[in-house]
């Protein structure tokens, strides 16, 4: 995780109106890594993400992406920048009136020059990459299970082959196995494919199992720290949040999933003798 990082906030604020979502936010996600965010509802989770990607323009701080200061950047600029970051959204974002394929063609179609033929072939290994069947590309969203959109929401956030995939709430609305299912071919996809990954997520097992560490918004900034680091830390929001019985219970599932790779190990060991 060596190097500069992807995404460097300095001193964000974000206000609407009287209300001031963040202030003075810093925030630092290094190369490779996956960067579980959490917070209370409201706390400007989802409104971070949108600045980072610059969809929406902060009042004050600086934010920089791949290296490019977002705000000294013209419109052409931005959407190139943009052209390097995937972004599955809560409800997936699919267009309704489009096939799954023609989903994922899109930005193929909008940022690249290939060919039909090879848009259409992208698009197909890209469906595959998000573990679904080949038949699910002429489907329409409206034919899909809620699990199945997000995956086809994850195969369009990765047409371009992202540097960073942004994830918001990748895992709400499934079930606990479905749930697990996802945050497997997310972890399976970062390593193969070495993305950086920021994810909003309310899902303690996805935070326990998947991420290298954890931002916390609180208090309208952020801490940032592994779950061993945020279990000892005192503030009242981070404490009842990883001590409270949602947390007790995925940390519980953590240490039964590390028990059982290292059962696995040994047994592996010992059958090689
Ligand atoms: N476009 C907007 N205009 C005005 N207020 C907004 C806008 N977008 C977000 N907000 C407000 O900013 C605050 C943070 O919103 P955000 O959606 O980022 O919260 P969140 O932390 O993602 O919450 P949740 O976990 O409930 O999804 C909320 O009070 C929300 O109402």
């Amino acid at each position: 995780m060596a190097g500069s990082p992807v995404i460097r906030v300095r001193g964000l604020v974000t206000r609407f109106g009287p209300q001031t979502v963040h202030d003075g936010l810093d925030l630092d996600v290094e190369r490779g890594e996956v960067l579980g965010v959490v917070g209370g509802s409201g706390t400007g989770k989802s409104v971070l993400l949108k600045e980072i990607l610059g969809l929406i323009d902060p009042a004050a701080g600086r934010i920089e992406l791949l290296g490019h200061d977002t705000a000294e950047l013209d419109r052409a600029e931005r959407t190139a920048l943009q052209a390097r970051t995937g972004v599955l959204f809560q409800n997936g974002a699919l267009f309704s009136s489009m096939t799954v394929a023609e989903n994922v063609m899109l930005p193929l179609k909008e940022h690249t020059d290939l060919a039909p033929a090879l848009v259409a072939e992208v698009a197909r290994v890209k469906i595959a990459m998000a573990g679904l069947p080949p038949d699910a590309g002429t489907k329409h969203p409206a034919q899909l299970s809620g699990g199945m959109i997000k995956r086809a929401g994850l195969a369009r956030a990765l047409a371009l082959d992202p540097d960073i995939l942004f994830l918001d709430e990748p895992t709400a609305g499934l079930d606990p196995i479905g749930a697990a299912a996802f945050d497997t071919l997310i972890q399976g996809l970062q390593r193969s494919l070495g993305l950086t990954v920021f994810m909003v997520t309310h899902d303690l097992d996805s935070l326990t199992s998947i991420c290298d560490r954890i931002a916390v918004l609180v208090d309208k900034k952020i801490r940032v720290g592994t779950l061993a680091q945020h279990l000892a830390d005192p503030h009242p929001w981070i404490h009842d949040y990883f001590h409270g019985p949602r947390g007790r219970a995925a940390l519980d599932a953590k240490e039964r999933n590390q028990a059982r790779r290292h059962e696995e190990e040994d047994a592996r060991r010992l059958a090689k003798g």
